[in-house]
C-alpha cells in the first residue's frame, strides 16, 4: 500500500504540504518574552496573515494541496478520549498535573473544539483559570514576565521543524527549546489519530528520547541520501539514532546521511537557513558556512552488523558531487556573496527557498539580490511578501512541510 507520506527529494513537484496560518499567538509575544519565544520582533498579525494567505494561494495555483495542521488537530480532538489524553500530556509537559490539570481542563471543556485549538496555539492567560487549591507553580506560570499560564506557540507557522517527512515516513522531533516542544506533540497526535495518516506512515524517530532534532536541519537530497545539519537545534546523537533507524528499517531506502556542521547561533539555527537544494544540481548557500573549504562534514553509511561507517570531508561542493554522483554542481551564493547583501539576506532567509519542482522555487521578495542570482542561473522564482512573516526568522521552506512530492524522473 502507498504511504500517506511520500517525500523522496527536496525538489520533486510538490503535491501536498502542511501549513499553519499564523494566529493570535504571533501577537502574544512581548519584548520581555521575545527571546524565550525565539523571535526578534513582534509581528503584526493582520499583515502576516495576508502574507501567509498569499503564499498558500500561490501554492494552490501551482497545483499544491495545502493542508492546515490546525484543521487536522481539530479533527482528532473531536474524539473525547483522544482529547483527554492529548490535554493530559500537553498539560503535564507544562508541569500541570493532578488538581491543577483538572482545573484547566474544566475551562477547556467550556470551549468549542475550534476555540480549544486556537487557545492551544495562542496560549492560555492566567485570568481565565480559577484554581481550587492553588500551588506555587500554578500561580507562577512559565515565567514571571508573562500573563500566560500556558505559553503561546508563535513559531507554529514554521511547520517544517516539529517533524520532517522522509521517504514513506517522518521523524517526530524532540525540539531544542521549550517554546517549540508542544508543536511536535500536535504532530504526534495528528499522525497517530487522523484517518489520513493513522497506520499509513513510518515513524523513524519519535519525540520521546534525549536526542534533539528539528526539520529545518533535515534535507532529503534524493531517495537514498539525506543531509542533516549538526546545529544549534540538532545534536550528533540524534543523527546517529536516525542513521541506525534508516539503515536498519526495511521500509527505508536511505543508505547515506551527510552530517554538515554549521555555526551554532540563532541566525543560522538550521541547515536550511544557509543551504537549500533547488534543482538536480543547483543549490543556494550562504558563503559564511564554507570556511574556505575547511568544513566539518561526515558521511555516514551502513557498516557490518548494524554498525555505521563514517568518512570525514571538508568541502561542501565536493561532498555533494560525491554523494549525488554529479560531475558538476552550481552553488548560488546568498546575496551574490557580497559582504553586506549576503549576511543581510541570510538574516531574512534568502537562503531558505522552497522548491516546488526541479528548478522552480518560492522565496521572500525582500531578498532581491539572491533572487537575481537565481534567475541568472535559470531558476524560476515565485516571490512572496515578507514584511511580517520574516520577523520570525524563517522563509518559504521553513513555513512548509511537504507530505507528498512527485518522484523524480531519474
Ligand atoms: N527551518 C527553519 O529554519 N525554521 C525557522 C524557525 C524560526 C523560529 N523562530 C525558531 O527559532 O525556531
Amino acid at each position: 500500500m502507498k504511504s500517506a507520506i511520500e517525500v523522496n527529494s527536496e525538489i520533486g513537484r510538490l503535491k501536498s504540504v502542511l501549513l499553519h496560518r499564523p494566529g493570535k499567538e504571533i501577537e502574544n509575544i512581548t519584548p520581555a518574552t521575545m527571546k524565550r519565544m525565539l523571535f526578534d520582533d513582534v509581528p503584526f498579525q493582520k499583515i502576516a496573515d495576508e502574507e501567509h494567505d498569499y503564499f498558500a494561494h500561490l501554492l494552490r495555483d501551482q497545483g499544491v494541496e495545502t493542508v492546515y495542521i490546525e484543521d487536522l488537530l481539530e479533527d482528532v480532538l473531536q474524539d473525547d478520549e483522544v482529547r483527554d489524553d492529548f490535554l493530559t500530556t500537553y498539560l503535564a509537559e507544562h508541569y500541570y498535573t493532578g488538581n491543577s490539570a483538572e482545573d484547566i481542563k474544566k475551562y477547556f471543556e467550556t470551549l468549542s473544539i475550534h476555540e480549544l485549538v486556537s487557545t492551544i496555539y495562542a496560549g492560555l492567560r492566567r485570568d481565565k483559570i480559577h484554581f481550587e487549591h492553588p500551588s506555587l507553580h500554578e500561580v507562577s506560570g512559565p515565567d514571571a514576565e508573562t500573563p500566560f499560564l500556558l505559553d503561546p506557540l508563535p513559531n507554529a507557522y514554521f511547520t517544517r521543524d516539529p517533524q520532517a517527512s522522509m521517504g514513506s515516513g517522518l521523524t517526530i522531533n524532540r525540539m531544542t527549546f521549550e517554546a517549540r516542544r508542544p508543536e511536535s506533540l500536535i504532530t504526534e497526535y495528528v499522525m497517530k489519530y487522523h484517518p489520513r495518516f493513522a497506520g499509513k506512515i513510518d515513524v523513524w524517530l519519535d519525540r520521546y528520547n534525549d536526542a534533539r532534532i528539528e526539520g529545518g536541519d533535515e534535507l532529503v537530497l534524493n531517495d537514498h541520501v539525506v543531509a542533516i545539519g549538526c546545529s544549534q537545534r540538532t545534536s550528533t546523537r540524534s543523527i546517529e539514532k536516525l542513521a541506525h533507524k534508516l539503515f536498519d528499517d526495511p521500509d527505508s531506502h536511505f543508505d547515506t546521511i551527510v552530517a554538515v556542521e554549521i555555526p551554532h547561533n540563532h541566525a543560522m539555527m538550521h541547515l536550511d537557513t544557509v543551504f537549500t537544494m533547488v534543482n538536480y544540481d543547483q543549490f543556494t548557500v550562504f558563503p559564511g558556512i564554507m570556511h574556505g573549504g575547511k568544513m566539518n562534514i561526515n558521511i555516514l553509511h551502513p557498516g557490518n552488523d548494524h554498525t555505521i561507517k563514517m568518512e570525514h570531508r571538508t568541502s561542501l561542493p565536493a561532498t555533494l558531487k560525491e554523494v549525488l554522483g554529479l560531475s558538476e554542481i552550481d552553488l548560488m551564493e546568498t546575496g551574490n556573496g557580497d559582504p553586506v547583501a549576503a549576511p543581510r539576506e541570510q538574516w531574512n532567509d534568502g537562503s531558505n527557498n522552497l522548491a516546488i519542482a526541479p528548478g522552480e522555487v518560492v522565496t521572500y521578495d525582500r531578498n532581491y539580490v539572491s533572487i537575481k542570482v537565481m534567475r541568472e542561473h535559470g531558476i524560476k522564482v515565485h516571490e512572496i511578501f515578507s514584511s511580517e512573516l520574516s520577523r520570525g526568522r524563517g522563509g518559504a521552506r521553513c513555513m512548509s512541510q511537504p507530505i507528498v512530492r512527485e518522484p523524480l524522473d531519474n
